[in-house]
């Protein structure tokens, strides 16, 4: 199983049936997917994002040192910080992480625009996420806004973050071995809407219901094409528990480009639905313990964020 369903959202409502059934395969059987036709975010919003997220890394690493990485927030800024626990070395990037709720303390306010524009943007990723999501709670016996419900992203327990990412070019550099611009990894969100754009490549995945080693070295990859206003989602972990693995959450990855490759830099931004801290996580079947929002997300940072400062 190697292929990502491409699925359309053209005529929604007409449609919900058809799109439903196609969403919940994908889940089930390959733990990707791409949305494309959606009406919101639209592709003009995508195209401004990545506009305003390219002004926010131009920037002096001194104006983009005055939003952080908070660990215990999960947001601001961090440069070549984050160590995955497959690969052991500092994944080649920048990142800002951004949550609703604290608009106003630690976002940029160094670009004009950038604040209200990025919240529209959220609040837009989260009614597709909410449709999407929509769809699975039904399957899994829970009410029609059962997920919806689970986010509120404007309570102060909220923990749905936007990820702006930024891969600095690296032409003419041979990385040594080991090094990628995002390590092998699984999100441990509930669902991850990844926006890229047109020759943006470099994300590749590990579909399917089978993953044959640790942090899947060796196994099987497939790139993902990158095409503005497409829009790659993949379940996380979370969901993944909740659904007692119905759903399936999978390994991810964006290789460093060799020399001789297309090195330049690569932007693609993630937006994360991760419940709030007191909602309580546990499947139909109770496979699981039931676990808290917020204990779920702690032990998964302490997982995979291990050597921020
Ligand atoms: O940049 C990408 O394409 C992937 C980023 C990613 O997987 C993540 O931040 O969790
Ligand atoms: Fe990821």
């Amino acid at each position: 199983m190697s292929d990502i369903p491409v699925i359309s959202f053209r005529d929604f409502e007409n449609r919900k049936q058809e799109i439903g059934n196609q969403l919940i395969y994908a889940a089930e059987n390959i733990g990707f997917f791409t949305v494309c036709d959606q009406a919101y975010p639209s592709v003009d919003d995508i195209k401004q994002q990545f506009s305003l997220s390219e002004q926010f890394f131009a920037q002096d690493d001194n104006v983009k040192s005055q939003t952080p990485f908070i660990k215990d927030k999960n947001s601001g800024w961090e440069k070549m910080a984050q160590v995955r626990p497959s690969t052991g070395t500092p994944d080649q990037k920048e990142s800002l992480q951004l949550q609703q709720h604290t608009k106003g303390q630690n976002w940029p306010t160094t670009i004009n625009g950038f604040e209200d524009k990025t919240e529209k943007f959220m609040i837009n990723s989260r009614k597709l996420s909410m449709q999407i999501l929509s769809f699975f709670a039904l399957a899994l016996g829970f009410e029609e806004d059962f997920f919806d419900r689970a986010h509120n992203v404007t309570k102060e327990d909220a923990q749905s973050t936007l990820r702006l990412l930024y891969y600095p070019d690296i032409t003419g550099i041979q990385l040594p071995k080991g090094y990628w611009r995002a390590g092998p990894h699984t999100d441990f969100d509930v669902l991850t809407l990844l926006f890229q754009h047109d020759g943006g490549e470099g994300l590749e995945i590990c579909p399917g219901r089978k993953v044959q080693t640790s942090f899947a070295i060796g196994d099987e990859w497939t790139p993902v094409p990158a095409k503005t206003g497409h829009i790659v989602c993949n379940i996380g972990d979370m969901l993944m528990s909740w659904s007692d693995d119905r759903f399936k959450s999978n390994f991810h990855r964006v290789r460093a480009p060799d020399l001789g490759q297309n090195q330049q830099t690569r932007m693609s931004i993630a937006y994360f639905n991760q419940v709030n801290k007191n909602v309580i996580i546990q499947g139909p079947l109770k496979k699981y313990p039931a676990l808290t929002g917020g204990d779920y997300i702690l032990q998964a940072i302490a997982r995979n964020f291990s050597s921020f400062k």
